[in-house]
């Protein structure tokens, strides 16, 4: 907590205390906007002295938090914080957040919203498109052989992605515009999900290995909670075959990762595109070995235009909030 000191003069007083639980590069540009309309404190903490500090200072007077998906918000951290009010996240995931714990304190939350569906959606037919026609694995190729000399028809072929059958997990708003997506070069849609979309005439499966015996290709949209948690396991990712390639721009414990490493390490799954991990920033390192994997560092939601619009919305939220509005873009809480 770096600077609880500096902002504790007296210029600062009155103005709603916001603990700042990262990104910094987010930070970084929303402090000159709002730091006159807000005290921010910054933690640079590990979770675990984050709890640490907030045992030891119990800061009474914070009201809002602002976080990304780096910092656990465990019900541990809301009861170290009894002022808390509001609590902004930047992600539109809320894993990382107890958002039970805020319901039953009356702590309201806001997120992204959709504000980040097209660029996730892009991110997922870039993977998939990527890995099919092996575009990174070309670039790597040319690079390396062509100092060599090797005939250019010794690099392997890649798949065709039109006709291909895909099935999305999660038909959400980043669900349906990669399905729009999907459906413009000619895939064909089915789906799972928590409930039938009334709206929507794609194949639905309540089955998620159903599904994958359907289709060639799996793309992860859905959020991750205790019912999603290691959605793709062995008998998914066996059910959908040795030709079959799975996207994750979701969040990384949808999949049993070290399933699926195995299962790439035998050949029972054709390849995967990957922005997220089970256990990040770790990934499995047999992954950088493997020509049929498209890796990304958790980077699908992030443009130039996006974080702009990101930062706005955020700090939208917290003026919204402290003028005793409704947030912009509120999380709804669960029963
Ligand atoms: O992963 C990114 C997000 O949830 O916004």
């Amino acid at each position: 907590m770096t600077e609880e000191a500096n902002h504790s003069s007296s210029d600062m007083k009155g103005l709603p205390k916001v603990l700042v639980l990262g990104p910094p590069f987010i930070f970084s540009s929303l402090e000159p906007l709002y730091s006159h309309k807000f005290h921010f404190l910054k933690s640079h903490l590990s979770d675990l002295s984050l709890q640490h500090y907030l045992q030891l200072h119990h800061p009474p007077s914070i009201t809002a938090i602002l976080c990304g998906t780096g910092y656990s918000v465990t019900a541990e951290v809301l009861r170290l914080l009894p002022s808390l009010r509001v609590l902004v996240t930047t992600s539109a995931g809320t894993n990382h957040i107890d958002l039970r714990e805020c319901r039953r304190r009356g702590i309201q939350v806001a997120g992204a919203g959709g504000m980040f569906s097209d660029d996730v959606a892009d991110m997922a037919v870039a993977l998939l498109i990527d890995g099919m026609r092996k575009i990174s694995a070309a670039d790597r190729w040319l690079r390396t052989q062509n100092r060599h000399n090797a005939p250019w028809h010794l690099f392997p072929l890649g798949s065709k992605l039109s006709g291909k059958q895909v099935g999305i997990i999660g038909l959400g708003s980043i669900g349906m515009e990669v399905a729009k997506r999907l459906e413009s070069f000619g895939c064909i849609i089915s789906y799972n999900s928590k409930h039938k979309k009334t709206a929507v005439s794609y194949p639905f499966y309540s089955s998620v290995v159903e599904l994958a015996t359907t289709c060639d290709v799996l793309v992860l949209c859905c959020e991750l909670n205790e019912q999603t948690k290691h959605i793709i396991n062995r008998e998914v990712i066996l059910a959908l075959g040795k030709g079959g390639f799975i996207v994750n721009i979701g969040r990384g414990g949808l999949i049993d990762e070290k399933e699926l490493v195995k299962c790439l390490m035998e050949g029972e799954i054709g390849g995967a595109g990957l922005d997220v991990f089970e256990n990040e920033p770790r990934v499995p390192r047999e992954l950088f070995e493997m020509n049929n994997v498209v890796l990304s560092p958790h980077a699908a939601a992030i443009t130039a235009e996006s974080f702009m619009n990101m930062c706005e919305i955020a700090g939208g939220n917290l003026e919204a909030f402290f003028s005793n509005k409704p947030l912009i873009t509120p999380v709804m809480l669960p029963e």
